[in-house]
């Protein structure tokens, strides 16, 4: 659905996207994640057609997006700093989105409206940041796009509105196979609601894998030993991260679940547990291997 493929793109001489690749399938919830300056807008505004790559290909249906109109107006953008006419109120506004999205539909219009409550004869510029975003959600829905691509979409939403956002998002997935890119900071919700993700860092794609996937490869584990460490352990299995909390060693630990088990208990453990990590600490660990400040990061 999405392709992107050895994407290149500078800003003078700062190389802003270095050979990215992302790929999305027809129905996935994507989330688009990384460090601050990673390059996640610069991406996005490829895959929107705001930006003409300097190298590589960006496609979306098998159409490259740049000046297509078509599949423009099958994307429902919702950008980072929302943009809405002067002086227009949301009757106004959802008018002109009438007038360019062929498949705009009414009566979700009217729907999302009672899930907003927002009196539609507002101005749109008049109302707060988190309701501006509403109305953006609200208009980009009742367009019917086949993709959504959303940078930073619960920006200002108070945790009641963030859950009925998503909602509407995860209802328009199971409905129509719609196909959603997200780029958030927020891990604890995208881990939530995406199946895949792809971790952007310095311009690159450093991961992009099914989440499950992703957090089948990576553990915390618990660990004790009556006496030391077993250090010639790191020779068998990859230890991303070591601490010791008292008696009880602390690691992050990569590879195959049960293969990580039996090479530790070899080596009979007096504690031995296997936890599950977040996405927030998979998002902290993958970078710390990339090279990012990861010290002084508690959890
Ligand atoms: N128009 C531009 N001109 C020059 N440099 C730019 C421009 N847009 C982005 N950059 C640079 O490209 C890099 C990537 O920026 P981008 O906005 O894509 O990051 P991001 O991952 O979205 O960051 P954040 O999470 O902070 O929103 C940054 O170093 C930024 O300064």
């Amino acid at each position: 659905m999405i392709k992107v493929k050895s994407l290149d793109k500078y800003f003078s001489d700062f190389k802003a996207l270095d050979n990215v690749n992302l790929n999305v399938q027809k129905g996935s919830i994507y989330g688009l994640v990384g460090p601050n300056g990673s390059g996640k807008t610069t991406l996005i505004k490829h895959l929107t057609g705001i930006y003409k790559q300097d190298s590589g290909s960006v496609e979306i249906l098998g159409k490259t997006v740049y000046e297509n109109i078509d599949i423009k107006s099958k994307i429902g953008y919702i950008p980072d700093d929302l943009y809405f006419f002067p002086q227009y109120t949301i009757k106004g506004m959802a008018s002109y989105y009438k007038s360019i999205y062929p498949k705009w539909n009414e009566d979700r219009y009217k729907r999302i409206k009672e899930v907003f409550k927002i009196d539609e004869n507002r101005k749109i510029n008049k109302l707060s940041k988190g309701m501006q975003k509403q109305v953006s959600f609200w208009l980009t829905l009742s367009s019917m796009p086949e993709i959504m691509i959303l940078d930073e979409p619960i920006d200002g939403l108070d945790p009641l509105m963030r859950r009925k956002v998503w909602n509407l998002v995860i209802e328009d997935v199971a409905e129509r196979e719609t196909t959603v890119l997200i780029s958030s900071h927020n891990l604890k919700e995208l881990e939530n609601i995406c199946d895949h993700v792809g971790i952007m860092h310095k311009g690159k794609m450093l991961i992009e894998r099914n989440l499950d996937d992703l957090k089948s490869d990576v553990h915390k584990i618990q660990i004790a030993y009556k006496n030391d460490f077993p250090v010639n352990i790191s020779k068998e299995i990859e230890i991303l991260h070591k601490e010791k909390r008292g008696s009880v060693y602390l690691l992050i630990v990569k590879g195959e679940r049960e293969k990580i088990i039996s090479n530790f208990n070899k080596y009979n453990p007096v504690i031995l547990d296997v936890l599950p990590l977040s996405l927030e600490e998979i998002f902290i660990y993958e970078l710390g291997g990339a090279g990012y400040e990861i010290n002084n990061v508690i959890f």
